[in-house]
């Protein structure tokens, strides 16, 4: 084996056993919060299970039941066991091979489906995420039990008693760290997070409040010490329900810091809710905290979708504003334009002037020199007109090579000596060793007060006709 080999199988054994330790200090720290005999708050060795089947697949099912195996023989050791190690081995495989097999399908399904989506599909994909995550907990939670009443440590009654408040601490647990787990083992396996990464494109353009992070982290975990330090004193269950508050600063936290800092929050003051209900034992309020966790994960995840969605729309909203090639306005933009601004204008004292121009010949250009120089054409004529019109003044493309202009407070002799002058300012274009000349045809008319945009087309339109029989390159104007 040559040592490239050795130093990569060194590697990846080295990250499977960061993931069994990793997956087995998470479930000490559940462990911890019990507030129930195999119930804790929350469970996040949901979280890295469903995080490392996602990532990885298949290959995360031996170390994680791996990580089971030793957890079941650490709970017998604390236990004081009688039980063979034979059959303590068993009934801890039983009970891992339960928990893979359950966070091995969520995953196995993510992976498959999930992959060939894409940044259209940011809300589908959040919601499929969350109904994965509701079934493989529910998976996970069902199997458990049937597990734990096979190795005879739950009886049926015990099993349908309990299967409710162990599936919701699981879901919070995988709802509130499947995202924070994707993040760190994708950085341990130096993977390409795809789920999460288009989610990021608003990173590019909009600034981040950063200097304001820990300030708002800050906020959270004071109402999470208010609302459940007052929960301690009062006791009352109305006082628990406030928790749910922490929606509106963790969205806050998601609008404006980036993805990471978003999912390092939620899983942070879950951290701490968790801790400090431990450390009260406010236990009889436990189902409105797992709640409120997964309500405000579910929120914080919409939350992410919402910058990508507000990004995608203002570029399709761009799109249909503006033409993708000559970037003067769209025809239906323009006419949409075109018509509030002759709202209140129809006046002789306020006249509005239309033009339809078109290239001369273009079908040559495309057919001799091929189309990419007939779209560079285009491109400059429609930068000559506008460098050449003012402010006020509208452009658009009305289709192939004809463009349309419309120009407030001028009359028809005055639009007249624009097209002039645009006609004669058009460019050439190089095309090889040779240049171009473009020519274009006018036809412009002054728009009547009473007379509708639909009709000013069609006369500024016959009298483009009229000048490209006349021979083409000139001005006709229609009164
Ligand atoms: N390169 C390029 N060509 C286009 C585009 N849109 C339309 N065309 C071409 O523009 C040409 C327009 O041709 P015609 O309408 O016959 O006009 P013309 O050749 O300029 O003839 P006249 O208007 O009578 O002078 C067609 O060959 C279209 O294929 C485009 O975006 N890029």
């Amino acid at each position: 084996m040559n040592p490239l080999n050795i130093g990569n199988l060194s590697l990846s054994s080295f990250r499977y056993l960061a993931l069994i330790s990793l997956w087995l200090l998470v479930w000490w720290a559940a462990m911890l919060m019990e507030y129930q005999p195999y119930i804790s708050l929350w469970y996040p060795p949901a979280g890295l299970s469903l995080a490392a089947f996602i990532l990885i697949g298949r290959r995360a099912f031996l170390p994680i039941l791996a990580a089971t195996l030793v957890a079941g023989f650490w709970m017998y050791l604390q236990e004081n066991s009688s039980l063979s190690w034979l059959r303590q081995a068993q009934n801890s495989l039983t009970l891992g091979t339960a928990h893979a097999v359950a966070y091995g399908l969520g995953g196995f399904y993510f992976r498959c489906l999930v992959g060939s989506w894409d940044i259209q599909h940011i809300p589908q994909r959040i919601l499929f995420f969350l109904v994965v995550i509701f079934l493989t907990t529910l998976l996970g939670a069902w199997l458990g039990l049937i597990a734990f009443y096979l190795i005879g440590t739950m009886s049926v009654s015990e099993v349908f008693n309990s299967w409710l408040t162990w599936w919701i601490g699981d879901l919070a647990g995988a709802l509130v760290l499947t995202p924070f787990f994707m993040l760190l083992l994708g950085r341990m396996w130096k993977l390409d997070n795809s789920w999460l990464k288009p989610l990021n494109i608003r990173l590019s353009g909009e600034p981040l409040h950063q200097q304001l992070w820990s300030k708002k982290l800050g906020l959270m975990i004071l109402l999470v010490a208010i609302v459940l330090t007052a929960d301690y004193v009062y006791g009352h269950p109305a006082i628990a329900y406030f928790i749910f508050f922490l929606c509106v600063p963790q969205l806050w936290m998601v609008y404006t810091e980036s993805l990471e800092r978003g999912i390092l929050s939620l899983a942070l003051i879950s951290v701490i809710i968790a801790a400090w209900f431990g450390a009260f034992g406010v236990d009889d309020h436990a189902l409105t905290y797992q709640f409120a966790l997964c309500l405000i994960a579910a929120n914080t995840y919409f939350g992410v979708a919402v910058p990508s969605l507000l990004h995608q729309n203002k570029q399709l909203h761009q799109q249909t504003k503006t033409d993708n090639l000559t970037q003067v306005a769209t025809r239906s933009y323009f006419l949409e334009q075109a018509e509030l601004q002759l709202t209140g204008r129809r006046s002789r004292d306020f006249p509005v002037a239309l033009m339809v121009f078109d290239l001369d010949e273009f079908k040559e250009i495309n057919d001799n020199y091929g189309h990419l120089v007939g779209d560079q054409a285009l491109i400059m004529a429609a930068q000559s007109i506008r460098a050449h019109i003012r402010q006020c003044d509208l452009i658009g493309r009305f289709g192939g090579d004809e463009f349309l202009l419309l120009l407030p407070d001028q009359n028809l002799q005055e639009a007249e000596k624009t097209a002039e002058r645009l006609r004669q300012h058009l460019p050439a274009i190089p095309a090889g060793r040779e240049l171009i000349q473009i020519n274009a045809s006018f036809g412009v008319v002054e728009i009547a007060p009473d007379e509708s945009l639909t009709d000013a087309l069609q006369r500024a339109d016959n009298a483009l006709l009229k000048a490209k029989r006349n021979g083409r390159n000139q001005v006709v104007s229609s009164a």
